[in-house]
């Protein structure tokens, strides 16, 4: 269990995470969101007591994590994949982490099999991929059998493959009943990783819910009828308050109206509906939509190129 209270950092002028709190609970994969600069990275190092809050507290399994007598056996964290010493074997960099924590040899090698690293183990870490150097730093992570464990973006520049992998992981460990807390830009990837959301947005919490609740809350519903009538029912749609796209030839798009709504005006007007179905919408929509106002770094759009309302 991972719980922050009131948790701030300031650098200089930037309030990078602005009184932050919520607990992260095992058993579940917790993804962690928010547009780049959100202040993910500095929460998360706040977490390992890399960066000291400026107020607040965080505690894991109950205490500040630097107090903690055998560090890697109670986290297990990928911060950044590359922090690797690039001369040394994966084998020699895991053996040398186990020595200096008081980890058994042999779990090396348990580690090693853990994350599909076993025939390159004496080969050098500088020669390894991008997806080699994330199995090597989840290796590191998973040393000490962690009850907790936490990812910073650990499924960037990976292949399918690489991201499954990292995918069906998470849900191990936390099916294993661990606390495992994933931060992320990619909400596509959240959505089928998590269990729980905590959004932030400008290091402010915006969301703290299931990711079912996330979009629930967060999103339109939107709603698709099929009609031979199209233009009769848009009019009669739009004459009720309702938003009307078309969508292809027989179909079309409404929002601000519940379905029983638009088959019950179809009906009153003698307007035949061939379907009438719900459009849900992705955790990616539902996410701009909550986090546009905090993102921090917004594209500039060439004159002339701005989308079309
Ligand atoms: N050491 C530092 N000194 C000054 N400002 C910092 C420092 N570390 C982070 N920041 C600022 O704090 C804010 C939050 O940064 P942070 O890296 O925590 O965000 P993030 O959500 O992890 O972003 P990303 O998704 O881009 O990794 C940013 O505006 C960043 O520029």
């Amino acid at each position: 269990m991972i719980e922050a209270v009131g948790l701030s950092k300031r650098y200089g002028d930037k309030l990078a995470v602005d009184r932050l709190s919520f607990s992260v609970k095992p058993g579940q994969v917790t993804g962690f969101l928010g547009p780049n600069g959100a202040g993910k990275s500095t929460t998360m190092r706040m977490i390992l007591g890399l960066d000291a809050p400026t107020s607040g507290t965080v505690t894991v399994n109950g205490k500040p994590f630097r107090q903690a007598a055998h560090p890697l056996r109670e986290v297990g964290a990928l911060l950044d994949a590359k922090a690797v010493h690039g001369g040394r074997s994966a084998y020699n960099h895991l053996l040398c982490l186990a020595q200096t924590n008081n980890l058994p040899k042999k779990r090396v090698d348990e580690v090693l099999g853990l994350v599909g690293l076993g025939g390159v183990a004496k080969k050098r870490s500088k020669g390894f991929s991008l997806g080699m150097g994330q199995r090597l730093g989840i290796a590191a992570a998973l040393l000490g059998d962690p009850k907790v464990l936490m990812f910073d973006e650990p499924v960037n520049g990976l292949d399918p493959e690489g991201i499954l992998w990292i995918r069906n992981l998470m849900k191990a460990l936390a099916a294993e009943g661990r606390t495992v807390f994933v931060s992320s830009h990619l909400m596509s990837e959240m959505e089928n990783t998590a269990d729980h959301l905590i959004v932030i947005g400008r290091g402010k919490l915006v969301a703290d819910c299931t990711v079912q609740e996330f979009i629930d809350n967060n999103s339109e519903l939107s709603i698709r009828v099929r009609t031979p009538q199209l233009e009769q029912l848009g009019a009669v749609l739009a004459g009720k308050g309702g938003t009307v796209r078309a969508d292809g030839e027989d179909a079309l798009v409404v929002t601000k109206l519940g379905m029983a709504e638009i088959g019950d005006l179809a009906f009153d007007n003698q307007i035949r509906v061939h379907e009438l179905s719900p459009i849900q919408a992705s955790l990616e929509q539902a996410f701009m939509e909550l986090t546009k106002d905090s993102v921090e770094y917004h594209a500039a759009v060439p004159a002339g190129k701005e989308a079309a309302a």
